[in-house]
């Protein structure tokens, strides 16, 4: 039987550890699934969308995932993602990019599948730079599945230097073709994902070259596989580039080109062009072609935040029903959740979590109305966003690669085993490391956009700068703490503005001192990143307590209030010392950050589980109940857990026999002639 309390589904049966939780959190977990994922409808399709799902068997997994070898996994999740094809219409919006990232999800894990890049990075740089006549010719095939591609940028030699790509594209005059080309090792293509054995046609970045002058990097629509035989086209060399730390279920590949011709027509020309007769026309911003990136990346926050809040899904409530220990009542152990070190390893980074969405849906807005003035030829915005998702895709994977790798150690010995999931969650997340603009290349980018103001700033024209940046030209007042989010607000704005100034400063004065530009900027690199991971965390801050100020339901804004305190709290501690440095923050305000962040813990304990279950992730998108299998393990909704790892063990290929051959090869044999 199912009884609904505040919506928080507590099942006969549960695990009762989890059951007394749902009972004592103090606000409805519909609700707050409203708030997380936007409108009550939004919050409804996602549960109408995991529930169908469920009823159809064949978009299961058939077997656990991590049991499959590499091979296995790319026939499975091909298996899944063509079978998941057939039955989209009926199930999503097929407009909705965010209905079709949940499906996809619950369907394919995070291994990854031979589709997931078609449709993230293949048909976006087509829309996008891709004219009328070239959305006619591909974006139709391409939407209907007809064609299958990916996005082929990075090389073995160059990824987070773009201008310096060996790919060449050469316009031939007398052809009115391009001629791509591979000149060396370093120059083939490297990682494109779904492109080494799946793809048949590849937006590939080359350098245009037209009468022997380098134009920089430009994007062209290639056919690599001919679409009947799916063998490589004549001139084309393309495989897989083997396993990696995760995404096995992707094939993620190489590309060379031997003086491959396309026509003249290939190259997409939204926005720029190359004549008949080699004339080039200029897009509008001199970093048209690198839109596509700024798209991805504005997606990041908000997806990176749900990975950690899955494996916090996880880990909190393997954290209820994991009892071990004592505290005051010795007849019975404790849930290891009531621990405040599990508490603190635990809630920050379900704060961070939140703070990640809703800070995610504000980025998309933002590229949204970038794209929507792209449209109409005004590129103003470019810079501000460029800046802004630089310095949000970096902050916000590399804090959600240490929130899962907390939620892994929070489960103890258990979160080691994959049966947690963790691990696959993680190797993914910290792909967003490295993918797309790696980290520390990218907070340099937003370091140029932040020295740029500082010095606007400084040339006394603070009317100048943006709205993201006017706190660079605030004066320093001091804050009482005790008054409320904006206090914290106005602590962390004199961190970041400080540590901005200073590093351009230093900045200044080595050049001052003769160093070169590159030079100097290379030696203050550092200071550099810092101030940009500051700035950045200040704007999360800002994105969480306009999206608490926002909310009308008393219930859910008092448990948000809460998250987001401990969030200033985590926050700022974290980054006292700037402050402490020159005297800004007390010591008293130090000791009242610290036992703020303590109370906040002890308010948000018996809502912790409820918190997680607003994500409302269902037991197949955590691997935690596969259809038709009993292995279900760590994050269950139900809690059993202890039975279900023992099946899940015993489900194990070494354990379909008794006596493995390692054992009669090698292991029998020694000891037989030990005893000799
Ligand atoms: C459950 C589901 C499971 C799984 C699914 C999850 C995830 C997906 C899976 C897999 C991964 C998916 C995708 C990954 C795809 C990729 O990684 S594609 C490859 C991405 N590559 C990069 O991001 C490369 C990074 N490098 C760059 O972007 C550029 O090289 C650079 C920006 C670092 C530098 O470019 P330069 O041309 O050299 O420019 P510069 O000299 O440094 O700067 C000159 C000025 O230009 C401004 N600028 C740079 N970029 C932009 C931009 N995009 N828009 C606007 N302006 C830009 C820069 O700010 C400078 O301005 P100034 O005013 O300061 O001069
Ligand atoms: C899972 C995954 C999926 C991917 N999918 C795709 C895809 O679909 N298509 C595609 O084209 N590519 C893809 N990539 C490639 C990815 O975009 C690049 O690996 C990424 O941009 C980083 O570039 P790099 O490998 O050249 O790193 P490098 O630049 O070689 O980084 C190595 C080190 O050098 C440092 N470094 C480099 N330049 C600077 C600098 N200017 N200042 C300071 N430090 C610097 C970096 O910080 C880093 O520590 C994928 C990668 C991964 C991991």
């Amino acid at each position: 039987m199912t009884m609904v309390f505040l919506n928080k589904e507590i099942r006969d049966g549960d695990n009762p550890d989890l059951t007394e939780e749902r009972k004592t959190a103090t606000f409805d977990t519909n609700k707050m699934a409203e708030v997380i994922y936007g409108s009550e409808k939004l919050a409804r399709r996602r549960r109408e969308i995991s529930q169908a799902v469920s009823l159809i068997p064949e978009l299961a997994d058939s077997k656990p995932l991590p049991f499959l070898s590499r091979n296995e996994k790319i026939l499975e999740s091909t298996r899944k993602v063509t079978a998941l094809n057939e039955h989209l219409p009926r199930l999503i919006n097929m407009n909705d990019e965010d209905e079709a990232w949940h499906i996809h999800s619950e369907v394919i894990g995070f291994e990854g599948n031979p589709l997931a890049l078609h449709h993230s990075l293949f048909i976006p740089p087509l829309v996008i730079q891709g004219s009328d006549e070239q959305h006619e010719k591909w974006l139709g095939r391409a939407k209907r599945r007809e064609i299958i591609g990916c996005y082929a940028q990075t090389e073995l030699g160059h990824g987070s230097n773009i201008r310096k790509l060996e790919t060449t594209a050469t316009y031939s005059l007398s052809t009115q073709e391009f001629i791509l080309h591979t000149p060396t090792i370093n120059a083939l293509k490297w990682w494109p994902g779904a492109l080494g054995k799946s793809s048949n046609h590849a937006v590939v970045v080359a350098s245009l070259i037209i009468k022997e002058q380098n134009y920089g990097p430009h994007l062209f629509m290639v056919q690599i596989r001919d679409e009947q035989s799916h063998e490589p086209l004549p001139g084309i060399a393309v495989g897989d580039i083997g396993p990696k730390m995760a995404f096995n279920g992707a094939d993620n590949g190489f590309l060379g080109f031997n003086n491959f011709r396309i026509p003249r027509g290939n190259l997409l020309n939204r926005h720029c062009n190359v004549e008949v007769d080699g004339t080039y026309v200029r897009p509008p911003h001199d970093k048209m072609n690198y839109a596509g990136m700024i798209r991805v990346r504005s997606r990041m926050a908000a997806e990176q935040g749900t990975f950690m809040a899955q494996a916090l899904t996880i880990a909190v409530r393997y954290s209820a029903v994991r009892r071990q220990g004592f505290l005051e009542n010795k007849s019975q152990e404790v849930k290891v959740l009531d621990y405040q070190t599990q508490q603190h390893r635990l809630f920050p980074a379900i704060a961070r979590s939140y703070a990640f969405i809703f800070c995610g849906f504000e980025t998309i807005q933002k590229y949204e109305t970038l794209q929507n003035e792209m449209n109409s030829g005004n590129v103003s915005l470019m810079a501000d966003l460029h800046a802004l998702t630089s310095g949000i895709k970096s902050v916000v994977t590399y804090q959600t690669g240490e929130g899962i790798e907390q939620a892994r150690m929070a489960c103890g010995g258990h979160g080691y085993s994959m049966a947690s999931y963790i691990s696959e969650i993680y190797g993914c997340a910290i792909g967003g490391c490295t993918y797309e603009g790696e980290n520390m290349v990218m907070l340099l980018q937003l370091a140029r956009y932040l020295v740029k103001s500082v010095e606007l700033a400084m040339r006394g024209k603070p009317g100048d700068l943006g709205p993201m940046v006017a706190y660079l030209a605030y004066p320093d007042i001091k804050v009482d703490l005790v008054t409320g989010p904006e206090a914290y607000v106005k602590m962390f704005q004199h961190i970041s503005k400080r540590q901005s100034i200073k590093a351009t400063e230093k900045f200044h004065r080595k050049m001052e001192s003769g160093v070169s530009r590159d030079e100097a900027w290379n030696q203050c690199a550092v200071e550099l990143t810092r101030a940009s991971r500051l700035h950045t965390r200040l704007y999360i801050i800002e994105t969480f307590i306009r999206r608490v100020d926002s909310i009308e339901d008393l219930s859910i804004k008092m448990v948000l209030t809460d998250l987001m305190n401990l969030h200033l709290n985590y926050e700022l501690l974290d980054v006292a010392s700037y402050a402490l440095e020159d005297g800004f923050m007390s010591s008293t305000q130090m000791g009242f950050i610290k036992n703020q962040l303590y109370s906040s813990l002890e308010k948000i304990r018996p809502n912790a589980v409820s918190l997680v279950d607003s994500f409302q992730f269902s037991d197949l998108q955590l691997r935690s109940n596969l259809l038709n299998f009993l292995f279900q393990v760590l994050g269950r909704r139900d809690g059993h857990v202890y039975q279900n790892l023992f099946e899940w063990a015993k489900s194990s290929p070494l354990n379909q026999t008794e006596v493995l051959p390692s054992v009669t090869q090698y292991l029998k044999p020694m000891m037989e002639k030990a005893k000799l």
